[in-house]
């Protein structure tokens, strides 16, 4: 079932025209990445369906709701710039924002104590917030968007800005999250979709042009890739298979190649073939099934 129904939904600012017409849903409990380039029209949409923008066209309707109703409270937003009063400890914060979303004093402590326990920064709770590293800053953020248990939490870029250690702590936070409730959570990362979330939206220059789960992406470009790397320059090689009617694609990148097909046993043996035929200088040699990294380059190049 869905939790929002978005429908035809636009956003112009003057005569810019950044988001066209998305139609989609979000189902309830699931975890659904919206994937797109910097520019793509995510920020927008996010701000939309949360409310802090108004669109030009077009419906977010939420289950139980009638168009128009005040949703806020269904919502936790976490934007991608989130700003905090550094001089307040991260205990502080959370019960101030635990009141501001209409909780009373007891509940905001209570519930402050819980979320820093979830988001691990207990034993950092009576810090400055001024002094936390982006990671512990992000994980705050997460905390103050679901104080009000919200059906509906998104989050714009959380790991974009953060080094390694952060990101993990951050998607492996996302990963418990999920299990209570719907998750948007926008990215340019697409390994960091693929990894958390069971749904994918692609927008590019403001279109939805693509959605789905990976099992339907599979399915739908059902393609096997073989992966080659050379210790020199793949291209020179790959031009004696590039003509073969059983190749769908290939992606050269320096020394690395991708080959798309339809026909895997017979191009497994024509590489191999050519492979030894020409000596070819391969370092790697793998087959697996196609990315999401795959499917967003084919359909941006459609
Ligand atoms: N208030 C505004 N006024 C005018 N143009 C805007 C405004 N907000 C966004 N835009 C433009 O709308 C387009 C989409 O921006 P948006 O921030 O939604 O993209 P995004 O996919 O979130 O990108 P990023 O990954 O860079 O944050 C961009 O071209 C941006 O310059």
């Amino acid at each position: 079932m869905a939790l929002v129904r978005v429908e035809n939904l636009e956003k112009s600012f003057k005569d810019l025209k950044v988001v066209k017409g998305l139609d989609f849903e979000l189902e309830t409990g699931r975890c659904v990445a919206l994937i797109g380039a910097n520019g793509a029209g995510k920020t927008t949409t996010m701000k939309m369906i949360s409310g802090l923008l108004e669109p030009t066209k077009g419906s977010i309707v939420f289950e139980g709701a009638k168009q128009g109703d005040d949703h806020r409270r269904l919502i936790g937003y976490l934007p991608q710039h989130p700003v905090f009063h550094d001089w307040m400890t991260a205990k502080e914060f959370l019960e101030y924002v635990g009141k501001l979303s209409g909780l009373g004093t007891k509940e905001a402590r209570e519930r402050a104590a819980v979320l820093l326990e979830l988001v691990g920064l207990e034993d950092a709770k009576n810090r400055r917030i001024g002094k936390f590293s982006g990671g512990m800053k992000q994980r705050l953020g997460i905390a103050q968007a679901i104080i009000h248990r919200p059906k509906l939490i998104m989050l714009d870029e959380p790991v974009s800005a953060l080094d390694p250690f952060g990101r993990r702590e951050v998607l492996e936070l996302l990963d418990r999250l999920k299990q209570d409730a719907t998750v948007l959570f926008s990215t340019h990362i697409l390994n960091d979709a693929e990894e958390v979330c069971e749904s994918i939206l692609f927008l590019h220059n403001g279109v939805l042009i693509e959605s789905g789960t990976m099992e339907e992406f599979r399915e739908k470009y059902h393609q096997s890739k073989i992966d080659l790397v050379f210790n020199q320059d793949a291209k020179v090689y790959l031009n004696s298979i590039s003509g073969n009617e059983k190749i769908t694609s290939i992606q050269i990148e320096g020394n690395k190649a991708s080959i798309f097909t339809e026909e895997l046993e017979g191009v497994k043996d024509l590489i191999l073939s050519q492979a030894v035929k020409d000596g070819w200088p391969l370092t790697k040699y793998e087959i697996g099934s196609i990315s999401l990294e795959d499917v967003f380059m084919k359909v941006v190049q459609k």
